[in-house]
């Protein structure tokens, strides 16, 4: 039984009048469970014959999956067949997220070949979902202010396979300075005070104080000065959080709007849990209006980041390297195409930033900003050969790798694999092979002498 804070509860009667009791007995019931499949791996819900259907169908019966009613990918899974477990999450095949938490991305409706900044992004459903409906065109900057968080997020965008992300561990005001009036579309889901995580997550209802609904706020506002900084004039912003009360939202965006006449309120969503089966959100879309100057476009400017990266694409370690990388890619993954972009060399790891047409984010803007994935992972450079990073697995198909290793998800040689250690070669398969379960690319490993030599990250190993 959760105890609720009086003042919290005095608030919820004001603003829900007649409702509110029944909005109070939610918080005796369990707190609603679900995940989004991945499109980039399982193609859309009803893409014709490209054989994923019958997958899809499968993760379906597999995990009791029924959707959620407001997202084409969202589904409430059953809870006793624990998916969060199952190989097939660390091979990217569905997100874990509260259902709710899916109203924002779909009302922001992305589509492909956008450029997009996800301002408050760890750990990364929402960057997933967008990522997602970028179906790989286009570019989307994922950040997220707290470096621990930042890096979970980079995590999740290669367990994605997202080709088409840079990730970021900046603060709002750094992005602004860089970008300003670049982004077609921005995505900021507030940090709040959580009243619709108290079912998920008891801290919440600790934290939480009118002191601190307060805080949060101001907060919000400070980071909305930057969104509307970043946003490009007929662009459009997403706000949303995943508390209740007016001052963080409807109130919020009314002095937003004050401050930013250029600002308008297009559309509110609220799902509150006696109404709709999920924990709690509240989205909001903006509109920029078109009518005034563009903001001058992402900056050149900037200090030159601590570690060394070189992302001059002339400069002679570069073309080296990319030259290197090429080789490789030709014998790995022939069927894998570079898109439109430029290398980014991050000491010995080669990254790829794909470009978006009339759009200036460029490699070299990126120097200065602690950036944890500029681009796609391509390769690992030594003296005179590159070998395949664990990314590169992530985001191709086992259609583009030469040599494929497929195996059972729930059978003993891809559990061995899982523990990081050697396994059987099957027939046929011969150097950089892509490790897959049931089809779908999980890592690398190298063959030979009719063994898999096991390239998986030491990170992304699991004990048992
Ligand atoms: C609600 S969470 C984001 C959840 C994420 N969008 C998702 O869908 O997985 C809010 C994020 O805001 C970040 N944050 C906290 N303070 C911030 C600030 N002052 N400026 C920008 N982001 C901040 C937190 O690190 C946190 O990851």
């Amino acid at each position: 039984m959760i105890e609720l804070p009086q003042r919290f509860i005095e608030r919820i009667r004001e603003q829900l009048g007649p409702e509110a009791e029944a909005f109070i007995g939610t918080y005796d019931e369990p707190r609603t469970q679900g995940l989004r499949l991945n499109p980039l791996k399982l193609g859309g819900p009803a893409t014709g014959a490209n054989g994923h259907e019958s997958f899809r169908d499968e993760l379906i019966r597999r995990f009791g999956l029924t959707p959620v009613p407001w997202c084409r990918d969202g589904y409430y899974y059953d809870e006793a067949t624990k998916p969060g477990k199952h190989p097939y999450h660390q091979a990217g095949l569905y997100y874990i997220q509260e259902p709710s938490a899916m109203s924002a991305a779909e009302l922001l409706d992305v589509q492909p070949g956008e450029l997009v900044l996800d301002l408050a992004a760890a750990p990364g459903g929402k960057t997933t979902q967008i990522a997602g409906a970028l179906a790989g065109r286009g570019l989307l900057v994922s950040n997220d202010i707290h470096p621990a968080r930042a890096k979970i997020l980079s995590e999740n965008v290669e367990r994605f396979g997202i080709a088409n992300a840079v990730v970021t561990n900046a603060s709002p005001d750094e992005l602004a300075a860089k970008f300003s009036g670049a982004f077609d579309k921005i995505m900021l889901d507030a940090p709040c005070s959580g009243e619709g995580m108290f079912r998920k997550d008891p801290e919440a209802i600790l934290e939480w104080s009118p002191d601190h609904v307060r805080m949060c706020a101001a907060r919000q506002l400070d980071i909305l000065d930057s969104a509307a900084r970043l946003l490009k004039p007929g662009g459009t912003l997403a706000y949303s959080t995943c508390t209740f009360n007016r001052e963080e939202n409807e109130e919020a965006l009314e002095r937003f709007v004050e401050r930013y006449p250029a600002f308008s309120v297009v559309r509110t969503e609220r799902i509150w849990p006696h109404r709709h089966k999920g924990e709690g959100h509240f989205v909001a879309l903006l509109r920029r209006q078109t009518d005034e100057e563009p903001a001058s476009t992402a900056a050149t400017s900037g200090r030159r980041d601590e570690r060394c990266r070189r992302t001059d694409p002339a400069d002679r370690s570069v073309r080296e390297a990319m030259k290197l990388a090429e080789a490789m890619l030709r014998d790995v993954v022939p069927g894998f195409d570079l898109p439109a972009g430029e290398p980014v060399l991050f000491g010995e790891q080669l990254y790829w930033l794909p470009s978006v047409p009339g759009f200036p984010l460029r490699a070299r803007d990126l120097n200065g900003l602690r950036t944890l994935r500029p681009g796609l992972h391509l390769a690992h450079v030594k003296k005179d050969r590159a070998e395949p990073a664990h990314s590169l697995a992530m985001a191709i198909s086992t259609r583009q790798a030469r040599s494929v290793a497929s195996f059972d998800a729930d059978g003993p040689e891809a559990g061995a694999y899982w523990r990081g250690e050697t396994v059987p070669a099957p027939d046929g398969v011969n150097g950089w092979t892509a490790v897959a379960v049931d089809g779908y690319p999980i890592g690398w490993a190298k063959a030979s002498g009719g063994q898999l030599k096991n390239h998986l990250p030491k990170g992304l190993r699991r004990p048992g």
